[in-house]
């Protein structure tokens, strides 16, 4: 069975899949790059596997999948040794859902409205929906609100050492690529979110964190850096 993971190492959610798939050991996996800033997600051949147009995708033989959350419970399904990253045991899996569900709802959403307005000069939103930007350089207010009101959330959600519970899960993983992306951003105030901010220095010392995360994070910060200044 080939794995195939449409991908881009900036992206979060890509990330996301390649901190579950570090997880999980799992060694047979082809990467193709998709490069969004060149519109190859737009080509008829990327829309025919996903008319969302979105990465990351993954080919499980003729099987498609996108979403990063979906993608991840795939894998977690067919390729766990256990279900500790995601637990079956309901309430642990509805606190894990709701937290994929806020970084799907609030993180990612608070991420995207700044990038797609720094990082493209047009952006696709269905067959015959274009918007045109003119690669801004700074952060809109609006958007900086939705970042701050982000921050604010994970403050309030977080009670213990990891984002939904004792146990380190995928929630952690999904909410660590964005809210690690965010941070570049928008860097977070300890002194505001002391919480927020030490979850994320928790996550970010685990060695799935520093081989899957932190060289797109890196490739993010350069290509951040450069659009804005
Ligand atoms: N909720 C999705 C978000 C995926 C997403 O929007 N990915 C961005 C890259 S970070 C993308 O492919 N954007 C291109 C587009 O929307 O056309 C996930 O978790 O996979």
């Amino acid at each position: 069975m080939v794995l195939t993971l449409y991908k881009l190492d900036a992206s979060p959610p890509v990330r996301s899949v390649y901190m579950v798939i570090e997880a999980l050991k799992i060694r047979d996996v082809e990467y193709v790059d998709v490069n969004l800033l060149e519109g190859s997600h737009l080509k008829e051949e990327f829309l025919k596997m996903n008319p969302q147009h979105t990465i990351p995708l993954l080919k499980d033989d003729d099987f498609l999948i996108w979403d990063s959350h979906a993608i991840s419970g795939y894998l977690i399904s067919v390729y766990g040794a256990d279900d500790s990253l995601y637990p079956n045991e309901p309430k642990k899996r509805a606190l894990i859902d709701q937290r994929l569900h806020f970084d799907s709802g609030i993180l990612f959403p608070a991420l995207r409205g700044v990038a797609v307005i720094i990082f493209f000069n047009l952006l696709c939103l269905g067959q015959d929906e274009l918007i045109i930007f003119r690669g801004e350089k700074e952060i809109r207010p609006e958007n900086l609100a939705k970042i701050k009101s982000a921050y604010d959330f994970t403050e309030k959600i977080l009670s213990s050492d990891w984002i939904a519970g004792d146990e380190f899960s995928l929630a952690d993983i999904c909410c660590v690529t964005s809210i690690s992306t965010l941070n570049e951003m928008v860097p977070i105030d300890g002194s505001l979110y002391p919480k927020l901010a030490s979850w994320l220095d928790r996550s970010s010392q685990l060695p799935i964190y520093k081989k899957a995360n932190e060289p797109g994070l890196l490739q993010f910060r350069e290509i951040f850096k450069n659009k804005t200044s």
